[in-house]
């Protein structure tokens, strides 16, 4: 049969190539995705037009998008449809329903799926069981929480070697530091000193894997979510191959400690009585967890490294741009020396007159109500997730909301936090630091409500929170005793969709 001639080819490849964009286009900015048309597009309305509306400003609008929604519909009950060109739209539920979304069982409503799409988890969590069955989350709440007084130490020495050896100790002149890049170095090291201890927490080349992994991982899935769901497959080995990279060079550190600690374990170990005398690290928790439990695939070096790592990127990344956020609100705020003065006078007052062995344990920071409220309160304002709650539709035969609508297999449903944090009748002067807003009423950062979900909120609120908020503490009380921090006139804008990025 003769070849059909160049030309029609070319044409052929040309409008196949045109119908794919204009899909992807109508994929990404004009459908429904199934929703009901009933339920309007975040301050927009109904109709075709209205959606491609609201998709464009989602790119660069977000913020107001959002609280255009919340206003136009929350604020009556009503459910609105918020675009994401990424990972496709989401149905905010009003404040109202958040009891409702959260007693749905993980069945109905499920938080991982959406967490497995957002962070396109096929491709760059490393395993695909890792996101889908977060088995370390038990060692998380056990281990790493309840041992936070036991190694309260070990942070408090690494905090002051990662500072020194990062920003110096100048006592005569200012210093510039880049601070979200500085602040990474520090959060990797001091985190790192929980994960693996020493020495490895010191290593520069393992800390810069561990820390360009964590950075990057998030941005690896937002430009593959990008990508038409049927390139995927064969673009994503190219978006994650530098991610790859990292997670090698770490692995290349880590993988020889776990696989000489596995020999030391046997299958069926009693977790009720663990013997963490000769290490009392991350590493050591996860394989005891992994020994005691049923699963042979979860005890293999690789497994316990794969899965380091990709909690590494959970606990590193998050608390990088908390802390860092923080130290823009306090040097950019009017009063920022008078502010560092008061958080300073907190933390010596508490720690004076105690033996060093108490000064940092969990009951002695619980108590520094100033420091929490100044971390708390930044936490609100740029809440590094503009969601608070987040949930998949997983039955068939979909679902029906309490307002009647009816929401096909797949649909996200939520909670949007940024316009509860910044919604005037619960938080007066929305968009000011008032560092010691939560002072007085002695809330916790790691306290969740309705109208505070930076952690997100109910039975899938971060585990590691009680671990963060204790890092976090510990880390602005030695920054301020350590270091004063020279006022800034502007507050850097904050990068990322929904500005809840910490800046440079
Ligand atoms: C300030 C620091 C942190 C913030 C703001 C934060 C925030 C969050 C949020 C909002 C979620 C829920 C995501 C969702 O499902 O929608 C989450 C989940 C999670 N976080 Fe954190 N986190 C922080 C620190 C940490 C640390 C230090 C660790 C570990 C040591 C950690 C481990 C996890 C894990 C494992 C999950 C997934 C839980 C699950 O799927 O059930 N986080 N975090």
């Amino acid at each position: 049969m003769p070849y059909p001639p160049a030309d029609v080819l070319g044409w052929f490849l040309a409008a196949a190539g045109l119908a794919s964009a204009l899909a992807y286009i109508w994929d990404r900015f004009y459908s429904l995705h199934g929703l009901p048309s009933s339920i309007p597009w975040a301050s927009a309305g109904h109709s075709l037009l209205a959606r491609g509306r609201s998709s464009r400003r989602s790119l660069f609008g977000l913020r107001a998008l959002i609280e255009e929604g919340y206003n136009t519909y929350s604020k009556h009950n009503l459910p609105f449809i918020l675009p994401n060109l990424a990972t496709g739209p989401e149905i905010i539920l009003p404040p109202r329903d958040l009891k409702w979304l959260l007693d749905q069982p993980d069945a109905i409503l499920n938080q991982n799926a959406v967490n497995t799409a957002f962070l396109a988890a096929d491709h760059t969590m490393l395993h695909p069981h890792i996101i889908r069955d977060t088995v370390h989350g038990h060692v998380i709440r056990r281990e790493l929480t309840k041992n936070l007084d036991s190694y309260a130490a070990a942070i408090v020495d690494e905090i002051e070697e990662a500072l020194s050896g990062t920003w110096g100790r100048n006592a005569r002149d200012w210093t510039d530091v880049p601070a979200y890049e500085s602040l990474l170095r520090v959060v990797a090291a001091i985190s790192n000193r929980v994960l693996v201890g020493l020495p490895l927490c010191r290593d520069p080349a393992y800390l810069k894997a561990s820390a360009t992994f964590a950075r990057n991982v998030v941005l690896t899935a937002g430009a593959i979510n990008l990508l038409p769901p049927f390139l995927r497959p064969l673009l994503a080995p190219l978006f994650t191959a530098y991610d790859t990279l990292q997670y090698r060079r770490l692995a290349a550190h880590i993988y020889p400690i776990v696989a000489a600690r596995v020999s030391s374990f046997k299958p069926g170990m009693d977790y009720k009585s663990p013997d963490y005398s000769a290490h009392n690290d991350y590493v050591q928790w996860a394989l005891h967890d992994a020994f005691s439990h049923a699963d042979p695939a979860e005890r293999t070096a690789e497994m316990i490294t794969k899965r380091l790592a990709v909690l590494s990127f959970a606990a590193i990344q998050s608390s990088v741009i908390t802390i860092t956020n923080a130290l823009f609100d306090i040097a950019s705020h009017p009063d920022s020396l008078d502010i560092q003065a008061a958080l300073r006078a907190e933390v010596t007052a508490t720690t004076a007159a105690l033996p060093p062995a108490q000064q940092w344990s969990r009951k002695h920071l619980a108590g520094m109500h100033a420091l929490d409220s100044a971390l708390r309160e930044s936490m609100r304002l740029w809440g590094f997730i503009a969601r608070g709650v987040s949930k998949a539709v997983l039955p068939a035969e979909g679902i029906r909301l309490p307002t009647g609508e009816h929401l096909p297999q797949g649909s996200k449903i939520g909670i949007m936090a940024w316009a509860l944090h910044h919604d005037p009748s619960l938080y007066p002067s929305p968009y000011a630091y008032q560092p010691f807003r939560f002072a007085d009423k002695r809330l916790s950062m790691v306290t969740s409500s309705p109208a505070f979900m930076p952690f997100s909120h109910g039975r899938h609120a971060c585990p590691g929170r009680f671990f963060a908020a204790n890092q976090l503490k510990l880390l602005l009380a030695h920054i301020l005793l350590k270091y004063d921090i020279a006022p800034i006139p502007t507050r850097p804008p904050n990068p990322y969709g929904g500005g809840h990025g910490a800046g440079g």
